[in-house]
């Protein structure tokens, strides 16, 4: 499905981002990426060694974000799974609101445990929790939740302060009895480094959710979701709930940018949902290693990419508040892509040099996770 919409739409093009972002986007920091790696942490150790902005303030880790941060509510939650979503009740706003009990709880740290890891490529892995009985993670639509080490005196920071990380789950809020986490191995990563120590059996504390935009069914007419590395996650979680319902005519194009084509996470996923609906959603995959037979873009996303990319359902700047760009990934791609968020709860103005900027979209058009 992919080859066909990438040849369809798109052609190669070169971007205007350093290849190192990408090369932090999805890998976790090899040895052989160092010299990819350089000029992005000369220019931004700066942003708090490339946690994403799509988190937060540069200046704020996610430890300290997850303090300030865990405002309940403000979001409408979606299932997944067909077209009769169950346990689930329909809101007046249009959306869905997961039924039953949370397993989660935004107020308090609760332990789960891990019940399989599975490898998923080179440096990502499948971290399947399980959940109380009947209970779901009670999510909403868009939110994420936070994790660190259950086990007192684990995973600290050199401060001997517990590390906390957030994380966006792979499941839908209305799965019950478990939840998945697709997560990226940083070497040298605070929390990863711990996680990849764990084993089935062993636990994990959670807490959420950690609302970010309230997800209205039909609110927009179609909207873009620009996505690096593992930075990929809030947007399938968006494209789950926007499938789930099938009152949400809700256009999508995800543009998804990685080093290599195995660096590609949740692909079938995209390429199936494509298939599927294909006047709704449409998937455009950059590489900046591409492989010989590769007929999608390459390099970073840039604003042919984008054009190219939006043009089918119309998602430009003229549209006003009819659309919305979601942005999510690693630090130089969103700097490029967007500008950073100004703080943890302002998005900010759009970056004057910035790829979305210069194609004339408005800070209030663009969201950046
Ligand atoms: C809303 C949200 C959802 C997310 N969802 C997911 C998800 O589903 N899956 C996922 O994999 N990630 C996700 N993330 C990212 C995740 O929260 C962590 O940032 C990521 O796992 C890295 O954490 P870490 O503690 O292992 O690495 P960190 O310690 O934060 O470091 C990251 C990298 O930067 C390097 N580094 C650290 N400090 C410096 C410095 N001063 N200078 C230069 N380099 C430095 C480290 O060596 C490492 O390679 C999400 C983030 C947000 C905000």
């Amino acid at each position: 499905m992919f080859s066909r919409l990438a040849a369809n739409t798109l052609r190669g093009t070169r971007t205007a981002l350093p290849s190192s972002t990408r090369s932090y986007a999805s890998s976790a920091a090899p040895s052989s990426s160092v010299s990819h790696l350089a000029p992005y942490i000369l220019g931004a150790g700066l942003v708090g060694g490339g946690v994403y902005y799509y988190t937060q303030n540069p200046t704020l880790r996610a430890d300290e974000q997850a303090k300030a941060g865990t405002a309940r509510g403000g979001a409408l939650g979606a299932g997944s799974g067909g077209a009769q979503i169950q346990g689930t009740e329909a809101t007046k706003e249009g959306g869905v609101k997961v039924k039953g009990e949370s397993a989660l709880s935004p107020d308090e740290f609760r332990s789960f445990k891990i019940v399989e890891v599975i490898p998923y490529n080179h440096n990502t892995s499948r971290f399947v929790f399980a959940l109380p009985e009947g209970t779901s993670s009670g999510l909403t639509v868009a939110s994420a939740l936070v994790c660190k080490a259950a086990k007192e005196g684990e995973g600290l920071n050199d401060k001997g302060k517990p590390v906390i990380r957030p994380y966006t789950p792979v499941t839908a809020p209305d799965v019950t009895d478990k939840l998945e986490l697709l997560i990226k191995h940083y070497k040298g990563g605070a929390f990863t480094e711990y996680l990849w120590k764990l084993k089935p059996g062993d636990s994990i504390s959670m807490k959420g959710p950690i609302p970010k935009h309230p997800w209205k069914p039909n609110q927009y007419e179609s909207v873009a979701m620009i996505a690096g590395g593992s930075g990929i996650t809030p947007m399938w979680q968006v494209l789950q709930a926007i499938d789930a319902n099938p009152e949400d005519k809700t256009k999508a194009t995800l543009i998804f940018s990685n080093v290599t084509e195995e660096d590609i996470l949740l692909r079938k996923e995209f390429e199936d949902l494509a298939a599927k609906k294909p006047d709704q959603f449409k998937v455009v995959f950059t590489l900046d290693q591409p492989p010989k037979n590769w007929n999608g873009p390459t390099g970073y996303v840039s604003d042919k990419v984008i054009t190219d990319a939006l043009k089918e359902f119309g998602t430009t700047p003229d549209k006003g508040e009819k659309v919305k760009i979601f942005v999510c990934g690693p630090p130089g791609q969103v700097k490029a892509v967007s500008g950073p968020k100004k703080s943890m709860k302002e998005q900010g103005p759009l970056d004057e040099n910035s790829v979305l900027k210069k194609l004339g979209y408005s800070a209030e058009q663009v969201f950046r996770f």
